[in-house]
């Protein structure tokens, strides 16, 4: 079993204090469901998770490893951005060898969801296609740990509970900490929920907890 642990996160932007108390851990075989308000800082973390983003406070280490950069999350920290970030010019077939663990290939080439579009361009899909897409390569990346901003925006209900099963079979050996505001896909999906609220982490135990913190109405 590997552990990512992430503790003393802190970021300021202006006078703006975003994040100030956060703590989390997750093991291969766990899904972290993070939640929180639009702007609590739920991006803001994952990208300083993963070395998108600078803060001067940060301790992040999976297993005995400390992750300072960018270049230390190379098969330990995946990460997939709310925006767009596949380039438009590169066939997805070419892309899923590229960017996916070796025994998952041929079974991404063969499913339903991504098989018609093999020999396309990634600015050939549509929005939704594209996401479909983005988070198959980030949940079959190289990375033990995958962080995952948003992955059903855009995407239609039906292919929402693939997706679910797809993330479910990869905590074989992988740990997963997932935000979406299509929040009860993420309660179904979690072993853990944690709360953004006011810049800190709060482990959430049960529904009425998310409605006192204000997180439901
Ligand atoms: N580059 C930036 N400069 C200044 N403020 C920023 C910047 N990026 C984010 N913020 C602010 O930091 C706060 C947290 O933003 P963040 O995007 O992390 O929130 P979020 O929880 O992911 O929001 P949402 O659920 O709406 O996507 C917000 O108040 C936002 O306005």
């Amino acid at each position: 079993m590997s552990t990512l642990h992430v503790d003393s996160i802190m970021k300021r932007y202006g006078n703006n204090q975003v994040l100030s108390d956060v703590f989390m851990s997750c093991s291969t075989g766990g899904i972290i469901g993070l939640l929180g308000r639009n702007g609590s800082g739920k991006s803001t973390l994952l990208k300083i998770i993963f070395g998108a983003l600078h803060t001067d406070n940060k301790f992040v280490k999976v297993d005995d490893d400390i992750i300072n950069a960018t270049k230390d999350t190379v098969g330990r920290i995946a990460y997939l951005p709310q925006d767009n970030f596949l380039p438009n010019h590169i066939k997805i077939k070419t892309l899923i060898v590229l960017l996916c663990e070796t025994e998952s290939i041929q079974f991404i080439k063969d499913h339903q969801l991504i098989s018609p579009f093999l020999n396309r361009y990634v600015k050939a899909l549509s929005g939704g296609e594209r996401r479909i897409l983005e988070v198959f390569l980030i949940i079959f990346s190289r990375a033990k740990f995958i962080l995952i901003d948003e992955p059903f925006n855009g995407i239609a209900p039906i292919y929402k509970d693939e997706i679910k099963d797809l993330i479910r079979r990869q905590t074989k050996h992988k740990g997963f900490i997932i935000t979406d505001h299509d929040y009860s896909n993420v309660l179904d999906l979690a072993s853990k929920v944690v709360l953004l609220h006011n810049g800190s982490t709060r482990p959430i135990k049960n529904i009425k907890e998310l409605e006192q913190f204000g997180y439901l109405p």
